[in-house]
């Protein structure tokens, strides 16, 4: 495990530019295995969740050639090995989920005995995952390790989901996409990287209807085929780069594809006194008030709320606190998802900052303090690394985030793009 070494309290200004969203390009990698032909995936970051799909691409024979770019790779399965191998899914990984679908619309069964945690947010469950896989089919033969067999041909299903989960719902669209007739999804999660899945399912020739909504409908083709699509930006990178700048006193402007995306979160990170300027294309932070929006309703604290899509995404929320410790007056985090993400909060007061941890969901903010800075360890969640760093980059000296290494994950560069831009911190 690596440390950063953050020393704070200078302006992080420039321009800049996001990496691929890490929780579209694996749901767009492993859909690649619905197809015979050669898909091209451009604006892929280079992240080690990333690698770790490739990885397991490699050992099971497929072709990935990357373009001298870095950011572009095709991609060509050779099913042979799946149907005869039984390579173990990769450890370690959330979205080893998102293999499930495509695995079994290629062979027909699967063994898998993974670690498909992710960030230590909370429980991670497998369940809707099954429950789809069953739905369309399969059965459980053997939970220690799983051993699933599909039982029959794979035909349209109408399923209404407990909750609206994003890698489920992109489960999903996996199994219906050459399902035999019509499936829809009722509870569907509408993430832009649930969206991005969709459309490029949508370019290989699936029909889908609903796309960015809570029912999608997807009416099975008898083949897909390949494609180039581009990866989205990661919406999470261009609010944390916004939120960095804004803090410093810097003025920062991300140049992007996905402003559209960016409307409600924005508006939460303006709650908090950041001020923005939009464009088509680019976003910049112009200015930090420090100053919370006082609700119409005087005696509500003020709030900023997680759940899924189209809300404030829990990936933003510990980046929201981060800003929101520099602030001078109180607010409330309400993560409506997981029931684990907020435990780390106990990490702020070294910075001098002051919060209390009204429940697992609910976390207030006290403001007005000033922050010193602190040596603080980080937990197993990609974002709150980001979090630890917001505060830590606002306080004058040097301060030193432990075990950091969960954004190699999902932000490529991370500490070379922000040295880039002006900032003192580096991996120790
Ligand atoms: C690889 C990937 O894409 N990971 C993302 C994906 O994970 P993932 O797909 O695992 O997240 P889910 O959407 O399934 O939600 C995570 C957990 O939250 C709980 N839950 C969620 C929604 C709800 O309405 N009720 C409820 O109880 C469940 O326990 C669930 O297991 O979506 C999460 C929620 O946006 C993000 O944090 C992860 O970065
Ligand atoms: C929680 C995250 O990822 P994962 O679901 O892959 O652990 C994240 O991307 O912030």
């Amino acid at each position: 495990m690596a440390d950063l070494i953050v020393d704070g309290g200078q302006p992080i200004a420039g321009t800049v530019t996001p990496s691929g969203n890490k929780n579209a390009v694996l749901p767009m990698l492993c859909a690649t295995l619905l197809t015979d032909e050669a898909v091209t995936l451009e604006n892929v970051p280079e992240i080690s969740d990333v690698d770790k799909i490739l990885a397991y691409f490699e050992r099971m024979g497929s072709s990935v050639t990357r373009a001298d770019d870095g950011a572009t790779l095709t991609i060509q399965h050779d099913f042979t090995a799946f149907r005869d191998a039984r390579a173990d899914l990769p450890l370690g990984i959330r979205s080893a989920v998102l293999l499930l679908a495509p695995v079994m619309v290629r062979t027909g069964a699967l063994r898998f005995d993974t670690d498909a945690k992710g960030c230590a947010l909370g429980l991670r469950e497998i369940d809707p995952h099954l429950e789809i896989l069953e739905q369309f089919g399969s059965r459980i033969v053997n939970n220690q390790p799983y051993d699933i067999r599909l039982e029959t041909e794979i035909t349209g299903q109408e399923i209404w989901a407990d909750y609206a989960s994003v890698t489920a719902t992109e489960t999903f669209a996996m199994m219906a996409a050459t399902a035999s007739g019509t499936s829809t999804l009722m509870n569907a999660a509408s993430e832009p990287h649930v969206q991005a899945l969709c459309e490029m399912l949508l370019a290989m020739g699936a029909r889908i209807e609903g796309l960015g909504t809570s029912r999608l409908e997807i009416t099975g083709v008898d083949r897909l085929s390949g494609t180039r699509a581009r990866v989205p930006d990661d919406h999470h990178e261009v609010a944390t780069f916004l939120a960095i700048g804004g803090v410093t006193g810097g003025r920062l402007t991300v140049n992007t594809d996905v402003t559209t995306h960016m409307t409600l979160i924005l508006r939460q990170f303006a709650k908090l006194g950041l001020q923005f300027e939009t464009t088509a294309h680019s976003i910049t932070v112009t200015g930090w008030t420090r100053e919370i929006a006082r609700p119409y309703t005087r005696e509500m604290l003020p709030k900023i709320e997680a759940a899924p899509w189209p809300y404030f995404p829990a990936d933003l929320l510990p980046q929201a606190i981060g800003v929101a410790v520099g602030c001078n007056s109180e607010i409330m985090f309400w993560n409506k998802i997981y029931e684990g993400a907020l435990g780390w909060s106990s990490e702020l007061l070294k910075f001098g900052a002051r919060v209390h941890l009204s429940d697992p969901h609910r976390l207030i903010v006290f403001g007005g303090n000033s922050l010193r800075p602190a040596e603080v360890e980080a937990p197993y969640i990609i974002r709150v690394v980001l979090g630890l760093f917001l505060a830590a980059i606002q306080a004058d000296g040097q301060s030193t985030i432990r075990n950091a290494d969960p954004i190699r994950r999902a932000h490529p560069r991370f500490v070379e793009k922000l040295t880039e831009l002006g900032a003192q911190v580096r991996w120790a």
